[in-house]
């Protein structure tokens, strides 16, 4: 037996989700260039779960579905004040609220096709309600009750500030929610299968997924790019603090990737709506500076950008609290990691590979007096 190191270029499972073939990424054979000019998020959300595109009356249904889902339990809002909210960081909150709203849910080990289904529907429309409603608290403030009248995308951003949003705020958002939506086996969807596998239940399996998108070489990456942008400050600085990093053999967050060989197809959506709100917001530094670093790390490393490079100065431009970005790529991704729960249910099997034992040889119990 000889170990793959991170499973690199290991088949591990076959889905009908998405596929990233040749670097063109689709979900359900929709190409993620097609869905993020023409598709809303709540569209994708039941392309992912059903493997179709909803009809209006399909949709409709789902929005309702998702507005009505929408409010948390008072005793999960209660929570955010029994631990010091300023100290942790949103991604360990949300891990936290994802797992005490299993315990509010009847029909948390319910294991029904129905049972999963009304799950994968409450998950999908509190995320964002426990995402904003954190954020609030923490900041002394009143949490804002989601609406049944605004879309997915227009509800997160004003439960997060109390204002309704612009519709270019609208739609980049719902662009940045439909492109993040899911991508085949990453580390948190393989994550999520390998939990649900056991046939734990779905809040478990969700629960997991979020530990696992945290880690900066995953989804908590988007954060680490506006924390390099704002030590930067400006474009002169960009040759310098790059170099150095790159001279020191450390990582520049944001670039490389497992499975793109060419580039990811999201980030020039993302690098797209980063020129365009930073100009509009009076703020293009953050876009120059960006230009400057994507230019230097392919240029030197061959390496291009990935989905969380510029996703990071579009949230900044939207006014998001930086650390608030990987719990926004939980609330998109929480339909990708649900969709592949719902397919590894319909289609399960144990996941449980080998190790390669690289230990000592067979030892002999010693006493503890004799070591
Ligand atoms: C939503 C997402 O999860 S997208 C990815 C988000 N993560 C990041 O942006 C973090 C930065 N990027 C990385 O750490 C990696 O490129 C990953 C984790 C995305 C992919 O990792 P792997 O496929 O395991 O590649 P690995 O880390 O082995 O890198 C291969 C080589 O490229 C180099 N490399 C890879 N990414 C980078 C980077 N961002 N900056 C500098 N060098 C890099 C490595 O140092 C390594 O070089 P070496 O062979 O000389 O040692
Ligand atoms: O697929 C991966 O390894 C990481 C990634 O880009 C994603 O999860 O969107």
């Amino acid at each position: 037996m000889t170990a793959t190191k991170g499973l690199e270029g290991v088949v591990a499972t076959t889905s009908s989700v998405s596929s990233i073939i040749d670097d063109t990424l689709t979900y359900v054979g929709y190409d993620i260039d097609d869905l993020a000019s023409n598709a809303t998020f709540e569209e994708v959300i039941y392309l992912l779960w059903h493997g179709a595109l909803p009809n209006k009356s399909q949709l409709e249904e789902l929005t309702k579905q998702l507005a009505e889902n929408a409010e948390i339990p008072a005793e999960v809002v209660n929570h955010f004040e029994t631990y010091p909210i300023d100290k942790v960081h949103p991604m360990g909150a949300l891990r936290t609220a994802v797992s005490l709203l299993g315990l509010y849910d009847e029909e948390a080990d319910v294991m029904s096709e129905e049972a999963n289904y009304r799950k994968a529907i409450r998950i999908q429309a509190k995320i964002p309600t426990l995402v904003t409603t954190f954020a609030r608290v923490r900041q002394g403030k009143e949490a804002v009750a989601p609406r049944t009248d605004l879309s997915f995308a227009a509800n997160f951003l004003y439960m997060l500030s109390g204002n309704e949003p612009t519709a270019i705020e609208e739609e980049a958002f719902n662009k940045a929610l439909v492109l993040h939506a899911d991508h085949e086996l990453n580390a948190s969807t393989f994550t999520a299968r390998v939990c649900v596998a056991t046939l734990a239940d779905i809040y478990s399996g969700v629960t997991a997924a979020i530990g696992a998108l945290k880690g900066p070489l995953h989804g908590g990456a988007n954060e680490q790019v506006m924390k390099m942008l704002t030590e930067i400050g400006s474009v002169d600085n960009v040759e310098p603090y790059i170099n150095e990093k790159l001279a020191n053999k450390e990582k520049i967050m944001g670039f490389g990737h497992r499975v793109y060989r060419k580039g990811d197809p999201r980030a020039k959506h993302l690098k797209e709506m980063s020129q365009k709100l930073t100009e509009l917001t009076g703020q293009p530094q953050y876009y120059d500076m960006s230009i400057k670093i994507h230019e230097i790390v392919t240029g030197q490393k061959n390496l291009p950008p990935n989905v969380d490079f510029y996703s990071a100065s579009v949230y900044h431009s939207l006014g998001i609290e930086h650390d608030l970005f990987t719990p926004i790529f939980a609330v998109s991704r929480a339909s990708g990691w649900i969709a592949h729960i719902l397919e590894q249910y319909s289609n399960n099997r144990l996941i449980r590979p080998r190790a390669e034992y690289v230990g000592p040889g067979m030892q002999k119990y010693v006493p503890i007096e004799n070591r």
